[in-house]
């Protein structure tokens, strides 16, 4: 599998406060790879910098080979980030419709490809409602089906299932899945350690290092641990990153 973002010793501050001190990941292409790490750990930043919302303060990032995405492949990105961005005044369709167009989706394919991000999260019968009238639920459902609405190459989802009840929940995955199959590559940060089991591979941040990295089971057998709670706990003392691949 090849190389789908390559970073190397990404640092980055927000003013004086340096929250990613030296991060070296490589995620390949057509996985499903998790962030994992306590609150403030920097995920959103690292996810953000992925997207390209920010820039590195130092360091590389490379997408597909490319030093920092062209315009051309941010548009293959689709991004759920954690506080909805999406127009509340607008019906759950009109918004699709702006992102359609905002995605560049050709006209002919925008109802197909609406309907399929709505069935997905099960909002298909919402669609003339205005989203000032959906719950804190409804609205992250949405927010997903909008990052999936241009078929992305690359998913990027902070957080997905705050919010979702269990039943949605496995369905999601399960599309996830689907999407891994036909060639997605995901990424997804999450507090959840269910979640965090269901990745390929995962990355354990903490203090703005990547303190371990490997596959679930890789994780936990080389910290002799049985779960991924304890098996963060064990890694968390570690100064330096541990390759699960190694
Ligand atoms: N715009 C900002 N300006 C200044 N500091 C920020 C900003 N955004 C985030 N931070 C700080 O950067 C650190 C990392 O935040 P980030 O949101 O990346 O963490 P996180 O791991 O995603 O947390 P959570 O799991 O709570 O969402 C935190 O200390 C946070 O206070």
């Amino acid at each position: 599998m090849s190389a789908f973002i390559e970073m190397k010793n990404i640092q980055y501050s927000y003013g004086k406060e340096t929250v990613l001190k030296d991060i070296n990941l490589t995620i390949p292409e057509g996985q499903l790879f998790g962030l994992l790490g306590p609150s403030g750990s920097g995920k959103t930043t690292l996810v953000k910098i992925i997207n390209g919302l920010l820039d590195p303060t130092n360091g590389t990032i490379h997408i597909e080979n490319e030093q920092k995405p062209s315009f051309s492949k941010m548009q293959k990105i689709g991004y759920m980030a954690q506080s909805d961005a999406l127009y509340s005044e607008l019906t759950a369709k009109e918004n699709f419709d702006f992102f359609a167009s905002l995605y560049k989706i050709p006209r002919k394919e925008r109802k197909h490809r609406i309907t399929e991000s709505a069935k997905v999260v099960n909002l298909e019968g919402q669609l003339n409602k205005t989203l000032e009238k959906f719950s804190g639920g409804m609205k992250r459902r949405m927010s997903l089906a909008v990052a999936l609405l241009h078929q992305p190459s690359l998913l990027i989802l902070d957080e997905p299932t705050v919010g979702i009840d269990p039943v949605l929940r496995a369905s999601i995955w399960e599309e996830l899945r689907n999407m891994q199959q036909q060639g997605t590559t995901i990424t997804i940060t999450t507090h959840v350690m269910d979640e965090a089991e269901k990745c390929d591979n995962l990355a354990l941040l903490r203090d703005g290092y990547i303190i371990a990295q490997g596959s679930p089971a890789d994780l936990k057998a080389k910290s002799d641990t049985d779960s991924l709670e304890a098996a963060f706990l064990h890694y968390g003392g570690a100064k330096h990153a541990y390759s699960c691949n190694r």
